[in-house]
């Protein structure tokens, strides 16, 4: 694990700094693209407390498979999959963040810069990543996160049974009151594969939607770009 891209982990080349490239940071969501070169990449950054399973699940969604070992995250490793919606591929940039507070620091601006959605993940097995969820959320919100950028509750290692700590209530409660998606998840077990998969195409989807809203009929005329009203929201949104 490490501050710069170059894991072995990392499932294709990526930017080769956190500091990346202006058609990113420039908007808040990217435009869709006029022309079939130009690849949109939405920006999804997963928080919460160490030992989470926060790498494993980036890794079972971008890389298909559950690690055999993962150290601490430095800073943050990028992973990103391109995903095919509605007959739009779109990247996927999924920001794995440090959970431990010594290596994340200097980081923490970077992570939210221009976010377009944010997955808040804890251990159904340990109370605490649960409650410490809270101070996620106010760091979030303390980075001027607008209300409009989705957010997703993610319960993971739901495959320890025995050891739940965190009732099904609990999350329901906490997801109610801050307006989130939830996810119960495992990144270990393989047969959990498709949910976690969802975590990332079900923002991938509404993402895109967001955007479509607004630039569905971008329609060229005489050479000009111009916006009509939508006409359809029928959706094919493979979620
Ligand atoms: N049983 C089980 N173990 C898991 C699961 N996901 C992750 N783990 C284990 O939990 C430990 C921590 O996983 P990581 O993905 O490295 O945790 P993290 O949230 O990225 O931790 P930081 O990088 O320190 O913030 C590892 O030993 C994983 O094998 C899961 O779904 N089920
Ligand atoms: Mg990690």
């Amino acid at each position: 694990s490490s501050l710069l891209p170059s894991s072995p982990l990392l499932s294709s080349p990526l930017p080769s700094s956190p500091r990346l490239s202006p058609p990113l940071l420039s908007s808040p969501l990217p435009s869709p693209p006029l022309s079939s070169t130009h690849t949109r990449i939405f920006k999804i950054i997963v928080i919460g407390d160490s030992n989470v399973g926060k790498t494993c699940l980036t890794f079972r969604f971008t890389g298909g498979s559950f690690p055999d070992k993962t150290e601490a995250t430095i800073g943050v490793d990028f992973r990103e999959k391109a995903v095919e919606i509605e007959g739009e591929t779109i990247k996927v940039q999924v920001w794995d963040t440090a959970g431990q507070e010594r290596f994340r620091k200097s980081m923490v601006e970077h992570y939210y810069r221009n976010v377009h959605a944010v997955v808040f993940v804890y251990d159904v097995t340990k109370m605490a990543s649960f409650r410490n969820l809270q101070t996620w959320i106010e760091e979030c919100n303390g980075h001027r996160v607008s209300a409009s950028v989705p957010r997703v509750l993610v319960g993971n290692k739901c495959d320890l049974m025995d050891h739940i700590q965190v009732g099904i209530l609990h999350m329901y409660t906490f997801a109610d009151a801050h307006n989130m998606l939830l996810f119960e998840t495992s990144a270990k077990d393989p047969r959990e594969s498709q949910n976690v998969d969802s975590i990332f195409m079900s923002l991938a989807c509404r993402l895109k939607a967001q955007k479509s809203l607004l630039y569905r009929d971008v329609e060229r005329e005489d050479g000009r770009v111009r916006l009509t009203q939508a006409t359809e929201t029928k959706s094919n949104c493979p979620c």
